[in-house]
């Protein structure tokens, strides 16, 4: 029997097990926490966890750009995931990391440490072993979740948007940052990401794909909550 069979046969069988990958700013945390919040499941931000993985790294001399160095490290410090979707937190060691992960210096290092086989080893077991324990269902976001973490998830959705209306998004965040600039930022981290040579990001053939360039944020909340009811009724 695989991990991932023994995952899902963790669950309740009521239980329902969504995925939602896709590239920077295309709204997956904001989908995820809404989509988990509105149907009472558990939420986890997969990139929280890589980011609080390069930020120990980062304020314990680890050169993250240096693959051995990273991969020696890899193990040491303890991350916690909470998966409240009205206030997902996590720690390091911990520690609140929940604003430091946020930082230029994290997002600038995070594509090198997640691209380390290592801390994807780590990291995926630890996203294993909360979908598991998770007794409602959960919804979990990332890049490589129903290809490579949760291959058996009852629901695969993959987000897309265009760079434009992404570099917008963000901007709209980082005041004081133009648009161009953002946009140069998240397709260089984009490139980086599908490119890596382990669970890179990517669709998995089963998911559904949303384009939501031209949908408001509610608006793809609503199709996506539509599609775990179809497939909640269907279980
Ligand atoms: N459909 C949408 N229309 C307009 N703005 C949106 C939409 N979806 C998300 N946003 C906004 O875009 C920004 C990025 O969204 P979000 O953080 O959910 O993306 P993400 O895919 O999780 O990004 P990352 O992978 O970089 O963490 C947020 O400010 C969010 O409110
Ligand atoms: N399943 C995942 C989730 C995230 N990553 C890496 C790649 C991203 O650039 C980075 C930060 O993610 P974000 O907070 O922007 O969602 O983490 C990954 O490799 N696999």
């Amino acid at each position: 029997m695989s991990d991932t069979v023994e995952t899902v046969a963790r669950t309740s069988p009521a239980a329902v097990i969504v995925a939602i990958d896709g590239p920077s700013g295309t709204g997956k945390s904001s989908t995820s926490k809404a989509v988990a919040a509105a149907l009472g499941l558990s939420y986890l931000d997969t990139g929280a966890q890589y980011r609080a993985i390069t930020w120990w790294m980062l304020g314990n001399g680890v050169d993250v750009d240096d693959p051995a160095a990273v991969a020696t490290a890899a193990a040491k410090p303890v991350i916690v995931s909470g998966t409240d979707p009205a206030a997902p937190t996590i720690t390091v060691d911990g520690v609140d990391a929940s604003g430091p992960i946020r930082t230029q210096e994290v997002t600038a290092g995070v594509s090198a440490v997640s691209a380390v086989p290592e801390v994807r080893t780590i990291i995926t077991e630890l996203q294993r072993s909360i979908a598991a324990s998770a007794e409602k269902g959960i919804v979990v976001e990332g890049r490589d979740i129903g290809t490579t973490v949760l291959p058996d998830a009852d629901l695969k959705i993959f987000l897309t948007a265009s760079p434009e209306a992404r570099a917008a998004r963000r901007s709209g965040e980082l005041k004081g940052v133009d648009a161009a600039t953002t946009r140069e930022a998240l397709i260089k981290r984009d490139t980086a990401d599908s490119n890596r040579k382990a669970s890179p990001l990517a669709k998995a053939a089963d998911a559904v794909e949303v384009d939501t360039t031209e949908l408001t944020l509610p608006q793809v909340i609503e199709c996506v909550v539509t599609l775990v009811e179809e497939k909640r009724a269907a279980k």
